[in-house]
């Protein structure tokens, strides 16, 4: 009875002496409890990597007793909870960020240096959780962090992927991926629920049954799967609100087929159970959209059936009426990758809870929003419906189902406009019949948002004109944002001091508005030579690990110029190359006395490209050349160096940022979503050399036009310009530097003719040539004012100043009241 429950818990309670506490003392206990039984070495013989591994489960702990207090919670204040699916989230290490939102970092320094360890040493022992490809996966990420900080009701679902994206190992020039096998030695940021379970199906047929008179479809799966919830405690900062992302393994469902055994197909059985266990093995490495990947649709329907099992295990658990599922779940889908959740849940509210069809249909378009980080139609995702059909038979019903009655309404609204209709249907006929993802996502949804304002213009002109002209109130932009948590605070510690400093609270990290407070010292001459000071440092480290990884000294005189994103011709780190080739040319044609004037620069690219994407591989290959060309050319010295960092990925971003004085964001105006790069570089004082897209065109209007290198095409002069194709006029630089390549002056010229083909005129989809002057204009300009120290250091000042809108709190803020309607529910105790 309740007593006897009463006095366990208070016998339980007692056992336990309170909280952990995080004096250095304590911390010390713990993390020599963790070597002796967790890593199980004596505490008289450990090295750096079982101390990591100690350290860290010290700290799970601590975020563990959070995570149950902020459940705990949850559960008894039922508020609305947010469910953000993702098939991708790239997390990059957890160690420091956790101590940092945990407010515990100096605690644990002094216990380690007493124990004779350095913090940041043990930190370095960490792998990146690269779950994710690029911007999107990045995105989630922060998004957490956010969602955290701010107290929100939320939880995170995903793959938990056994490889994560693959490692880039550079071999003469060539990328080369090698799997990324990161759970190697565990992983001790996840807690594996054995307990929480779901079986997940697949392939078979759909039977119609009749139950009282009734009708009813009823799928008989062909093979069935469980998936297995990894949970990955996510603390806020300043806040005892720890929140949950869940990610999901596949294990077979019977974990023996004895049948195999007694017929003494013994491998078979195992090999039946590696194929099972294959779904959640890797990530899709490819940033583009993959069309008809049959193990990509089962990635994508596990996530959600999983997810969504739980999801609805958890809604029954307080609630027995599912009208109230609006006003207690809202589910969020980033990209079309989730989009199968909307078939899913009709599924299972009228498969498996017996809902009418329209009445779980209303309460489904109530609970989902959808946010598409794709700019061009090309880039949507479609699942062929043979493959659909076969792997998923009972969702294509639905799926058709949903079409013909959003057809039927439609025509009520706009005639028969076959056109528009055949447009807009979810099901593209054609030459492969295909399930439109992201038509589904927004008639389903009662938010569609952009990912910054002049993405959100262009689907609304263009790529879902439809659609906005039929339910113009659905479609808004939320502004990408990240987390100053982890682009300041965590990779950026010396700034992270000045500006607290400086700005005389620490409040920004849990408010980054406060940053503008900045604009009151930019005319303080101690101030701009504290804030000098910390670039400084910051780049004394990136040249270390640049000497270190490359063999190339660089001077830190020089200016750090860097463009770090994946490789694609969109992001244009061709032009920056051909930038650099000609800057280059003009240096060995200089008179030597006029080199003295020359700003020296070094030239940081890095990025993966898609394994497939042989082009972006040629640009990678490219760089080396040219770096092999210039780097070993005496007569440049240090006037000009090239340096490819390679296996960028969050840890490497952690270090290049803070280093680097311009960072460039090349994107053809109308092809970057929004790019979150560029508001990580200003947060950390770094200039931009950019084009007016996506979020840059809102950071020109934080921090004005003068305190940024802008060159280019705008998005409205683009279609004109491709109009013009070969009567493009491209100056002659251009020219000269392709003509460079194509001659073989950085060898290789057979292989890099299908490059150079790319950006011939008449063929420069992404409008390089025509670009070109003005790109150099900008760079002229950049140098220009590199040369003048405290003009450059103002320009950063007012750029670190204008970045608190590009916090992903002001992203997320947005999200909770404009789209989610969640509240903050802080957790008490
Ligand atoms: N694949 C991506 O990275 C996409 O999502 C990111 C996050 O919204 C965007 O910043 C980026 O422009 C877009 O290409």
């Amino acid at each position: 009875g309740f007593g006897e429950r009463k006095a366990k818990a208070e016998r339980m309670f007692s056992l336990m002496d309170g909280f952990l506490k995080n004096d250095p003392f304590s911390l010390q206990k713990d993390i020599l409890h963790h070597v002796e039984y967790t890593v199980a070495r004596s505490r008289f013989n450990f090295d750096d990597y079982e101390a990591y591994q100690a350290l860290s489960h010290s700290v799970r702990d601590r975020l563990i007793e959070r995570w149950h207090d902020t459940h705990t919670y949850f559960k008894r204040t039922k508020p609305k909870r947010l469910y953000f699916l993702s098939l991708e989230f790239l997390m990059g290490r957890s160690l420091s960020n956790s101590v940092i939102n945990l407010g515990i970092q100096d605690q644990y320094a002094e216990a380690l240096s007493q124990l004779g360890f350095e913090f940041d040493v043990l930190a370095e022992q960490e792998g990146d959780a690269a779950l994710g490809n690029g911007g999107l996966a990045r995105f989630s990420a922060c998004q957490m962090d956010s969602l955290a900080t701010l107290d929100y009701p939320a939880w995170g679902y995903g793959l938990r992927y056994e490889y994560g994206l693959f490692r880039q190992i550079i071999v003469d020039g060539f990328q080369h991926e090698q799997p990324d096998y990161w759970l190697n030695f565990g992983n001790p940021w996840e807690i594996e629920r054995i307990h929480v379970t779901y079986e997940v199906k697949f392939y078979g047929t759909v039977e119609d049954v009749d139950r009282n008179g009734e009708k009813h479809e009823v799928w008989i799966p062909g093979e069935t799967v469980e998936a297995v919830a990894y949970d990955n405690p996510i603390p806020g900062y300043g806040t005892r609100n720890t929140i949950n992302l869940r990610l999901w393994a596949a294990k077979p469902s019977n974990h023996f087929d004895l049948e195999a055994y007694n017929t003494g197909d013994y491998i078979n059985s195992i090999v039946n159970r590696q194929r099972t266990e294959s779904i959640s093995n890797v990530l899709y490495p490819d940033d583009r959209s993959h069309q008809g990947k049959e193990m990509r649709l089962k990635q994508q329907y596990f996530f959600v059936s999983a997810s969504l099992q739980d999801i609805i295990r958890r809604f029954k658990e307080a609630h027995n009426n599912f009208d109230e599922l609006p006003e207690k779940v809202a589910l969020h889908l980033n990209d079309t990758h989730p989009s199968l959740s909307i078939a899913e849940i009709m599924r299972i509210l009228v498969d498996e809870e017996q809902l009418d069809w329209n009445k779980a249909w209303n309460i489904v378009c109530k609970i989902f929003s959808f946010t598409t980080h794709t700019v061009v139609a090309e880039g949507l995702e479609k699942i062929p419906t043979d493959l659909l059909g076969s792997l998923l038979p009972r969702h294509l019903q639905i799926l058709y189902k949903i079409n013909s009655n959003f057809m039927e309404e439609l025509k009520k609204r706009i005639g028969l406009d076959y056109n528009r209709l055949s447009r807009m249907s979810i099901v593209e006929e054609g030459a492969v019949k295909s399930i439109r993802m992201a038509n589904l996502s927004i008639i389903c949804s009662h938010t569609v948002n952009g990912v910054s304002k002049l993405h959100s213009d262009t689907l609304k002109m263009r790529t879902f004109k439809d659609f906005y002209e039929l339910w113009p109130e659905k479609f808004q932009y939320t502004t990408n944002g990240v987390t100053q948590r982890r682009w300041i605070v965590v990779s950026n510690p010396s700034l992270c001091a000045l500006l607290s400093k400086w700005l005389g609270t620490e409040a920004w990290i849990r408010n980054a508005d406060l940053l503008t407070g900045l604009r009151d010292h930019v005319d303080n001459t101690g101030f701009r030579h504290e804030w000098k000071m910390v670039k400084r440092l910051n780049k004394m480290r990136l040249a270390e690990y640049i000497e270190t990884m490359s063999g190339v000294k660089v001077s830190l005189d020089a200016m750090f110029d860097v463009q770090v994103k994946r490789i694609h011709e969109y992001k244009r780190q061709l032009l920056n190359i051909f930038g650099i080739i000609h800057r280059y040319d003009c240096l060995k044609n200089m008179d030597k006395n006029d080199r003295t004037k020359v700003v020296p620069r070094v030239c940081i690219i890095g990025g993966k490209a898609a394994p497939g994407y042989e082009i972006a591989k040629k640009i990678i290959k490219l760089c080396h050349a040219v770096a092999e060309k210039i780097n070993n050319d005496a007569d440049i010295g240090d006037l000009l160096k090239l340096v490819f960092i390679p296996d960028y990925n969050v840890s490497v971003a952690e270090m290049v940022i803070p280093g680097a004085d311009l960072s460039q964001h090349l994107s053809t105006a109308g092809h970057e979503a929004s790019g979150t790069g560029s508001m990580k570089f200003l947060m950390n004082g770094c200039l931009l050399l950019a084009t007016a897209d996506g979020s840059t065109v809102e950071i020109i209007e934080e921090i004005g036009s003068d305190n940024l290198f802008l060159f280019g095409a705008k998005v409205q002069e683009v279609a004109e310009l491709r109009e013009k194709g070969g009567a493009l006029k491209v100056p002659l630089q251009f020219a000269r530097v392709l003509r460079m390549v194509r001659d073989g002056y950085f060898g290789d010229k057979d292989y890099f003719k299908s490059l150079c083909d790319t950006v011939e005129v008449g063929n420069d989809f992404y409008l390089l040539g025509s670009d070109f002057g003005s790109y150099l204009e900008a760079q002229a300009a950049a140098d220009k004012a590199f040369v003048e120290p405290e003009k450059w250091t103002k320009m950063s000042i007012l750029s670190a100043a204008g970045s608190g809108r590009f916090s992903s709190d002001r992203t997320i803020r947005e999200y909770a009241e404009r789209t989610w309607k969640i509240d903050p529910c802080q957790c008490p105790f």
